[in-house]
C-alpha cells in the first residue's frame, strides 16, 4: 500500500464537506476519484497533498503517518499534485520548466544551459517523449503541455502524481495518447489518482474507482467489475437520462439569424456559413484549423481583417473587442474560465449580473435595480442548480463545475441572440452536463437562441447540434446536416484533407 487515508473530516466553518472519508491507493496503481461538482474530491486531494491542514483523520504514505507534514514535506516524500491549471510557465522552454528551481552551476557558479538541456533531453527520452527541450512551452500542444506537467512531477521523484481533471479539451487521439503516456509511466512503478467526468475512460484506465457523494467516500469498485450504467448512478444517486434533441428538430430548415460572409483574418481564409435562429450549429476542426478563430473572432477576441456579418437582418459591425460583439448579442462563452470566465472575490450573484449592470438592470441616475439583480441571479442559481449556500457565496469559495455553471448564467442573462460555446461542459459532472444541454434545447427552441458550438466530445456534440461545420487551414471545408452521424463519421469527416466544400451535402 502506497497510500491510505482513513477517517477523513473536513468543514468549511458550518459546511460539512467530508465524512468519514476513505481510500487506499497501491504501488503502481491508477485510482480513479469520481463525483458530482462540489461532492468534495479537490478538497480531499488538498488534503492529501497538505495544502489543507485542518482536518480530522488520517493520511498514512508509505507505512507512515504524515498528518504533520507541510506540502513541500510531503512533495518530498513523493506526493505531487498535477492541478487543472499546472505551474507550467509558457515563456519558459521545456528545459527551463522540467528543472524550475534546481539550476545546475557550472565551476564558476555559472547556470550551465549546456547541462541544462542535455539533461532535459535525456528525462525527457526516458519518459518516452521526443519533443525539443528548447521550444517554449508555449508552442507545445496542449497534450503535451500536459505530459511534460506530469514530467516535472516525475523529474521531482513523485511516487504518487495526482491528476486534477487532465483530459479536458483534448480530442480523442490526444486523450489515447495522454493515457498510453500515463500507463508506461505506472508501469515503471508510479501511482497515479486521476479526477475526472468522464466515465468512459475511467472504466478504460483506472484499476480502482472511489466515489465521492455527499461528502461519503464509496471505495474499492474494481475495474471490470463495474460498468457505466452502474457507476453513474452511484456518483448521482440516481439515473441520469441523457437529453437528446429530437430528430426532428435536427432537420428543420431555420430561418436565419447569422450570416457571415467571407471572412477572412489571422488564421481563417474567407469563411461563409448561416446560422438559423433557434439552431445548433457544431464546430468542428483540430487547433489552428479556424474552428475556434472563427468562433473567437466573432466575439471580438481575434481581428477579422475582411468579410461582411449580418444579425437578425441587421447590418452587425465587426467587433474590435468583446463589448462591441456583446452589445451587439453575440455572446462568448470561454473554456477557460479561469482567464475569461468569472471574478474569483465576487459573489455569484454579482458575477452574474456583471454582463448586465448597463443594460438590463440599470436604472435611472446610475443606480441599479437591486430587486432585478437578485430575481435574474436566482433564477439561473436555481436552473442550473449551482451548489452553494446562497447567490451571495464567493465564486472563489465554488468548486470548479459550480464557477462554470456561473459562467454559463452570466452569458445566458445577457439575453444574447448568438451564444457562442466553446468547450462549455468543461469540469461539468455527468448530471448538470444534462441540464445544461437541455437549456440549451429549450432556450433555442422557446427564445430562439441561436447557438454555435465548439467541443472535442463529439458525442455531447452530436447530441445536441443541429448541423456541423467542419474547418481545415482555416477554411471551412464542410458544412453537414446532423441527420443521423456518429462519433466516427465526424472523425471521418474531419480527418479526410481534401474536401471541398459542400461534396458531402
Ligand atoms: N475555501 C472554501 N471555503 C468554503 N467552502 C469551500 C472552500 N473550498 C471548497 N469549499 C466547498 O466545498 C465543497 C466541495 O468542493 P470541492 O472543490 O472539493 O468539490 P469537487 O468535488 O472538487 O467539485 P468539482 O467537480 O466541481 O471540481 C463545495 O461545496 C465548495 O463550495
Amino acid at each position: 500500500m502506497l497510500l491510505k487515508v482513513s477517517n477523513v473530516n473536513k468543514s468549511f466553518g458550518s459546511k460539512i464537506v467530508l465524512t468519514d472519508n476513505n481510500l487506499e491507493v497501491g504501488k503502481s496503481e491508477i485510482h480513479a476519484l469520481v463525483g458530482m461538482n462540489g461532492a468534495g474530491k479537490t478538497t480531499l486531494v488538498r488534503i492529501i497533498s497538505g495544502v489543507i491542514d485542518d482536518y480530522e483523520g488520517d493520511i498514512i504514505f508509505e507505512d507512515k503517518n504524515i498528518n504533520k507534514l507541510s506540502v513541500i514535506e510531503r512533495q518530498n516524500v513523493g506526493i505531487y499534485v498535477v492541478p487543472q491549471h499546472a505551474a507550467i510557465i509558457p515563456e519558459f522552454t521545456v528545459a527551463e520548466n522540467i528543472i524550475l528551481g534546481t539550476w545546475p552551476k557550472d565551476t564558476l557558479g555559472m547556470v550551465d544551459w549546456k547541462k541544462i538541456y542535455e539533461n532535459a533531453e535525456k528525462v525527457l527520452h526516458d519518459y518516452g517523449l521526443d519533443f525539443d527541450p528548447r521550444m517554449k512551452v508555449r508552442d507545445l500542444s496542449l497534450v503535451n503541455q500536459r505530459k511534460l506537467n506530469v514530467v516535472r512531477a516525475l523529474f521531482s521523484k513523485a511516487k504518487l502524481v495526482i491528476l486534477d481533471e487532465p483530459t479536458t479539451a483534448l480530442s480523442s487521439e490526444e486523450r489515447d495518447s495522454l493515457f498510453k503516456f500515463i500507463e508506461a509511466q505506472r508501469q515503471q512503478g508510479t501511482s497515479f489518482i486521476l479526477i475526472s467526468h468522464y466515465l468512459e475512460e475511467i472504466l478504460r484506465l483506472c484499476d480502482t474507482i472511489t466515489v465521492n457523494r455527499d461528502g461519503r467516500s464509496y471505495t474499492g469498485y474494481k475495474k471490470g467489475e463495474i460498468d457505466e450504467a452502474t457507476l453513474s448512478k452511484l456518483i448521482v444517486g440516481e439515473s441520469v437520462k441523457l437529453l437528446e434533441r429530437s430528430s426532428e428538430e435536427k432537420l428543420k430548415t431555420k430561418k436565419v439569424s447569422l450570416e457571415v460572409n467571407g471572412v477572412s483574418g489571422k488564421g481563417m481564409d474567407n469563411i461563409s456559413f448561416t446560422l438559423g435562429r433557434g439552431e445548433v450549429l457544431g464546430v468542428v476542426g483540430f487547433p489552428g484549423s479556424g474552428a475556434r478563430e472563427i468562433c473567437r473572432a466573432l466575439s471580438g477576441l481575434n481581428t477579422i481583417s475582411k468579410g461582411q456579418i449580418t444579425l437578425n437582418g441587421r447590418e452587425f459591425s465587426i467587433p474590435k473587442d468583446p463589448k462591441t460583439a456583446v452589445n451587439q448579442k453575440i455572446i462568448y462563452v470561454s473554456f477557460d474560465r479561469h482567464k475569461e470566465g468569472v471574478v474569483q472575490l465576487l459573489s455569484i450573484k454579482e458575477n452574474i449580473s456583471m454582463s448586465i449592470l448597463t443594460s438590463r438592470l440599470k436604472k435611472m441616475f446610475g443606480f441599479i435595480n437591486k430587486t432585478k439583480e437578485i430575481e435574474n441571479a436566482n433564477e439561473y442559481f436555481k436552473t442550473l442548480a449551482v451548489r452553494a449556500s446562497s447567490i451571495n457565496e464567493s465564486v472563489g469559495n465554488l468548486s470548479g463545475g459550480n464557477q462554470q455553471k456561473v459562467v454559463i448564467s452570466k452569458a445566458l442573462s445577457a439575453l444574447p441572440e448568438v451564444l457562442i460555446l466553446d468547450e462549455p461542459t468543461v469540469g461539468i459532472d455527468i448530471k448538470s452536463r444534462e441540464e445544461i444541454l437541455a437549456l440549451i434545447d429549450h432556450l433555442t427552441k422557446e427564445r430562439g437562441l441561436s447557438v454555435l458550438y465548439l467541443t472535442n466530445d463529439f458525442n455531447e456534440l452530436l447530441r445536441i447540434s443541429d448541423r456541423l461545420l467542419f474547418f481545415e487551414d482555416g477554411k471551412l471545408i464542410v458544412d453537414k446536416v446532423n441527420d443521423g452521424l456518429t462519433a466516427e463519421d465526424v472523425m471521418q469527416i474531419r480527418d479526410l484533407k481534401d474536401l471541398k466544400e459542400g461534396v458531402l451535402n
